[in-house]
């Protein structure tokens, strides 16, 4: 049974207008043409529902999204901006990758990409530093930044997570970042590890001549993340983590607005995307959440490694990383690659970003066989090595904590 109703919503003759957000979804219909499948997703993503009406104020027609190209299975829609309330991206999902996804009619339904207008971009701040802005808050230029978590990823009291902290930062690492499940648990208040790990930063700071900057990990339930946020300022840490989608983006957006006020950077946490960007027939892509993020403003964002113990392509994450750093309307955001890395696979690293990443390294810092200071001199070892053109086992000739991560780990991949 069909409704010729959907159809009205496909035009393939109509030229998009500069001003529209234009979607790319990936289609499967269930026992409906595709012509019918496209016309139901721009019908339910913008003003229709399953029936004609028998009221349609002139001004529906104006905001029904088309359809506009079907090639296979991939449609384009382009959506007129009065259909989106300006700077707000939950109100853009619940449009473009809300009801569409659970529609019977389909088999399966992939969001692969969104083109935003400058119009549309212009009601984002986007990052407050930008790639520049995080190189000259560390004033180093010249090779990757590094990160490091402590592991275990949760269990250490707030003295021991500030040594581990004291011995990651003291052995080179720039980035000390909570883990994404790391927020206030009773062992570990919020309150008590910003401290002991602030102090653990200064005398750091102190003993290497190197900046070092905490991503304190503030995700928490609403007014309670700007608190920890306003804490983390207050300390002189110039950055937050938030995990952005267990918060969600009204809460990356609000972090946002009060960081704007604060003067702090956002590292970006993407746990929990693979629940909708891994299967390639259906949900969102990667694509279009490094594009949200960047305009809700984070300023570092993980998009995997292509090498490492997390799924995702080389060929993807170079794209990623590309969606991160090109010219855009807003300013560029700091790939991080992170996920079962270790020094062996620096070279693997640098091949595929270049020198503008963030290496993060949790256990292939934290499981060195000499501990966490040792590994963390390995870990710059090793990126020293790749920007001086060196091999690592030559490097590693002169380099004790690099021989011996290379013992442990060699060149291999986790699985
Ligand atoms: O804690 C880690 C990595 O720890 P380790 O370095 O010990 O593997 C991060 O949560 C993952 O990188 C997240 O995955 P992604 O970066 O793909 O979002
Ligand atoms: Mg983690």
């Amino acid at each position: 049974m069909s409704f010729e109703w959907y159809t009205e919503f496909v035009d393939l003759s109509y030229e998009p207008e500069e001003n529209e957000i234009i979607c790319v979804f990936r289609v499967e219909p269930d026992g409906i043409s595709m012509e019918e499948a496209a016309g139901r997703v721009a019908s339910e993503s913008s003003v229709g529902t399953w029936t004609t009406l028998a009221k349609l104020p002139e001004r529906i027609k104006r905001l029904m999204a088309k359809v506009f190209e079907i090639d296979g299975n991939v449609v384009k829609i382009a959506y007129p901006l009065d259909l989106f309330e300006e700077g707000s991206i939950p109100q853009l999902l619940s449009s473009v990758a809300g009801n569409v996804f659970g529609m019977k009619a389909l088999k399966n339904l992939r969001l692969e990409d969104i083109e935003f207008p400058a119009e549309y971009c212009k009601h984002f701040s986007g990052p407050l530093l930008g790639i520049e802005g995080v190189r000259k808050l560390f004033g180093v230029y010249d090779r990757p930044l590094t990160a490091t978590v402590p592991k275990p990823k949760v269990g250490f009291d707030a003295d021991e997570y500030a040594d581990i902290a004291y011995q990651g930062w003291s052995g080179g690492i720039d980035f000390i970042k909570d883990d994404e499940n790391l927020t206030s648990q009773p062992f570990v208040r919020f309150e008590k590890r910003l401290e002991k790990v602030m102090k653990a930063r200064e005398k750091a700071e102190k003993e290497t001549g190197e900046k070092k900057v905490y991503l304190a990990n503030v995700t928490a339930v609403g007014k309670e993340m700007l608190r920890r946020a306003k804490l983390v300022a207050d300390y002189g840490n110039e950055y937050v983590m938030v995990d952005i989608l267990t918060a969600g983006f009204s809460a990356v957006q609000m972090l946002r607005e009060e960081c704007e006020d604060l003067g702090l950077g956002i590292h970006a946490h993407r746990a929990m995307h693979a629940a909708f960007t891994r299967n390639p027939k259906h949900g969102i892509s990667l694509d279009v959440l490094v594009k949200i993020s960047r305009l809700a403003g984070v300023d570092n964002f993980h998009v995997g490694t292509g090498v490492g113990k997390m799924e995702g392509s080389k060929d993807m994450v170079k794209r990623l990383a590309d969606i991160c750093r090109r010219e855009w309307y807003v300013k560029p955001v700091f790939p991080v690659s992170s996920g079962g890395l270790h020094p062996g696979l620096v070279p693997d690293i640098v091949q595929l970003f270049g020198k503008d990443v963030i290496i993060q390294a949790g256990g292939g810092v934290h499981g060195h066989p000499d501990g966490t200071h040792a590994g963390a001199k390995a870990l710059r070892q090793a990126i020293d090595a790749v920007i001086k053109g060196i091999s690592l086992d030559e490097h590693a000739k002169k380099h004790a904590e690099l021989a011996r991560a290379l013992e442990k780990w060699g060149y291999t991949r986790p699985k």
